[in-house]
């Protein structure tokens, strides 16, 4: 099988989240699980996840192995997207909100925001 594209991988790991939310037992899967627990529950993990990427990143540079790092990362990524599916959104927010962001530098974006507030 060929390696998924970004695309892809987002798209089928939202579809599975969804179906997840709806349909499945939390004793068999870890995502209804999570649900079950609610919000509180999800976020903690959320929080351990960012703790346990920011030390990898730092290990990745002391060692020059970027594979935990990966790892920690993805788990990260895996339970931000429980936490938006939890809460009604999805991947497609956030990549549609980055979208918007193309071409826009980022010094500028904080000044637009500013403005708003
Ligand atoms: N991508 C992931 C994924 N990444 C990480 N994890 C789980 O996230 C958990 C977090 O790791 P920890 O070491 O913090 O776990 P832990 O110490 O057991 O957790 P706590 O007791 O602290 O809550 C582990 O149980 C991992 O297996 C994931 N679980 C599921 N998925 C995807 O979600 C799909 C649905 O999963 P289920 O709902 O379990 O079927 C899977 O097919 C995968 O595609």
């Amino acid at each position: 099988m060929s390696t998924p594209n970004t695309e892809q991988v987002l798209a089928e790991l939202t579809r599975v989240l969804e179906a997840r939310k709806q349909n499945a037992d939390p004793k068999s899967s870890y995502v209804a699980s999570l649900h079950a627990k609610g919000l509180n529950k999800i976020l903690e993990k959320v929080g351990e996840e960012c703790t346990e990427t920011l030390l990898a990143a730092k290990d990745a540079e002391r060692n020059g192995d970027n594979q935990h790092l990966i790892m920690e990362t993805a788990d990260l990524w895996f339970h931000s997207l429980v936490m938006l599916s939890h809460l009604g959104e999805n991947a497609d927010a956030v990549l549609n909100e980055l979208a918007r962001r193309f071409d826009l530098s980022g010094h500028a974006e904080k000044a637009a925001r500013n403005n708003q507030t």
